[in-house]
């Protein structure tokens, strides 16, 4: 199926995301860095269970472990114990799958190259021929509304469309698991819930299993299934909240309803207590 099939294929809505068979397994996973002569424990014995299509937030104060996790997931660095299992299959460090996309939180557009050189950079690596490169291309601007700006660089554009060049480059690989480590950290709010709509809107249609770390607590209400919250460095598995906000979501409504505010509360209490242990 092509990037535009797959798109407009609307995927059932009413299928609860957490029935679905498990993608991605973590069990006892642990990573410890030497800094200065000194043993660090980063991510302290953490279990996952991430379903099929499911959005899940890793949720954290600075400095807990959620980037190592996700960097694990990804097998760009090493567990020091524990395992990752992917559909069931044991997944070691360095065995990046065709089927995982990662979008960084820095901007990882490539200066030299136009938007068009920029989104396709992935296709070109990975062998497509120029035809459906460029078809495939093509659909990811029109869909991120980068149109107009094909042949533009990257200094040309604003933080948000660059980070939308970013995720383009990633979806148009038609991964089906994304992980994502705060990708729209370093945007304004405005330009944040442009990006959530954007994700809501590409996501709703394909439904790919998504990891996203934050540490925004509206954005993970705003965007995910499941909100799993780390503690204060060691980061351990603290607590879990099922996000049942009906689908499809509005980025800006969903936040006037009192079922946002309510979980919003509870999960911001849980949050608060990592939160000052950091600064304690
Ligand atoms: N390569 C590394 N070498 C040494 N220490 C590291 C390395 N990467 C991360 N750490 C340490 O591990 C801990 C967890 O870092 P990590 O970046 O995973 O946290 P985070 O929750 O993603 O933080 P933030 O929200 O601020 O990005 C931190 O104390 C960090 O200093």
């Amino acid at each position: 199926m092509t990037f535009a099939q797959r798109d407009l294929a609307v995927a059932p809505a009413s299928v609860p995301a957490n029935t679905g068979p498990v993608r991605i397994r973590a069990r006892g996973l642990s990573k410890e860095f030497e800094i200065a002569g000194k043993r660090l424990t980063a991510v302290d014995r953490v279990d996952l269970d991430i379903r099929k299509g499911e959005f899940v937030s890793l949720l954290g104060p600075s400095g807990c472990g959620k980037s190592t996790v996700l960097n694990m997931i990804a097998g760009l660095i090493p567990a020091s114990s524990g395992t990752i299992e992917l559909d069931g299959k044991p997944l070691g460090a360095g065995h990046f799958s065709s089927k995982l996309g990662y979008v960084f939180q820095r901007d990882t557009t490539i200066p030299w190259r136009t938007v068009k050189k920029n989104v396709g950079f992935g296709l070109e690596l990975a062998g497509v021929d120029r035809a459906s490169r460029d078809r495939r291309v093509n659909e990811a601007i029109q869909q991120a509304r980068l149109n107009g700006f094909e042949n533009a660089f990257p200094g040309m554009l604003s933080g948000g469309m660059r980070q939308r060049v970013s995720l383009m480059r990633a979806l148009v690989m038609e991964p089906d698991i994304l992980l994502m480590d705060e990708p729209f950290g370093a945007l304004d709010a405005h330009t944040k819930t442009d990006m959530h709509r954007l994700l809501l809107e590409i996501w709703e249609r394909q439904h790919q299993t998504v990891i996203f770390v934050t540490h925004d607590l509206a954005e993970a209400l705003t965007l995910s299934d499941r909100i799993i919250l780390l503690s204060a460095r060691p980061g351990r598995l603290k607590e879990e909240f099922v996000v049942d906000f009906k689908r499809p979501r509005d980025a800006v409504s969903l936040r006037e309803t009192p079922e946002y505010a309510e979980l919003f509360s509870r999960v911001w209490r849980s949050l608060g207590e990592e939160m000052s242990k950091v600064g304690a």
